[in-house]
């Protein structure tokens, strides 16, 4: 069961989330000299990766790198490697190794195996994975009715590209796997409808009905979540 941090406010959820998450990566820090980070992408962490990019730590030793990313280029409006840029390489936080999902490919699937050469090389296992979930119950780009689920969730590979069904551009994304090669994972749930969908995840199910369900229908990694009305 994963442990629950409720709030009535988003902004207070997100400032608790990044100090959360300052406390574990000053840790890891403290106890192996490096720490390592995945982040989600879309509208939730902005205030989460703003609020961090304050903390006093280390950042030199600091690894960040990415749970998901949309195939398109950095400067896209879309990219996940934009908005941490934009909000967590920040100030002191710059000097953090950042580790991307894009690059210079045509599509997802040619620039898979680069992607994947580069994430062998991240600090396995990672101290943080944080995840987001889309209302489909999708979290990282496992989506539901993707064509690659079955792959995402089997593969012993840390990376996939998909196709997402219903939602713009290729994707290149952590597998279920990569996702539980992690220390800690945290979640973020923000508003009625993605806690429904969070609870009827938690009740159990198949995974491949609600890929949530990957992080919290498992024993082997911590999990935590982040929830706010
Ligand atoms: O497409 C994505 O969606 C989920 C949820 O995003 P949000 O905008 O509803 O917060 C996100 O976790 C994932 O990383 C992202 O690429």
């Amino acid at each position: 069961m994963p442990t629950e941090h409720l709030f009535v406010d988003g902004a207070l959820a997100a400032a608790d989330m990044a100090r959360r998450i300052g406390v574990v990566l000053g840790d890891a820090i403290a106890a192996r000299g490096l720490a390592s980070i995945a982040l989600s992408g879309g509208r939730s962490p902005r205030p989460v990766l703003e609020a961090l990019s304050a903390a006093a730590l280390d950042w030199e030793k600091v690894v960040v790198t990415l749970v998901d990313e949309r195939w398109v280029k950095p400067d896209h409006a879309d990219s996940n490697e934009r908005l941490v840029r934009e909000t967590l390489l920040q100030g002191e936080a710059a000097k953090a190794r950042f580790v991307g999902m894009k690059n210079g490919a045509a599509d997802a699937y040619a620039g898979q195996a680069a992607c994947e050469a580069a994430f062998a090389g991240l600090p396995w296992p990672l101290d943080i994975v944080l995840l987001g979930m889309g209302e489909d119950g999708h979290t990282a780009s496992l989506f539901p009715e993707a064509k690659e689920l079955a792959d995402g969730l089997s593969t012993s590979a840390l990376t996939l590209a998909v196709t997402p069904p219903a939602a713009p551009h290729q994707r290149m994304s952590l597998s279920a796997s990569a996702i539980l090669k992690s220390r800690h994972i945290f979640l973020q749930i923000g508003g009625a409808a993605k806690k429904a969908v969070y609870d009827r995840a938690l009740a159990g199910g198949p995974v491949e009905e609600l890929p949530i369900r990957v992080a919290l229908c498992q024993h082997a990694v911590s999990v935590e979540v982040w929830i706010s009305e």
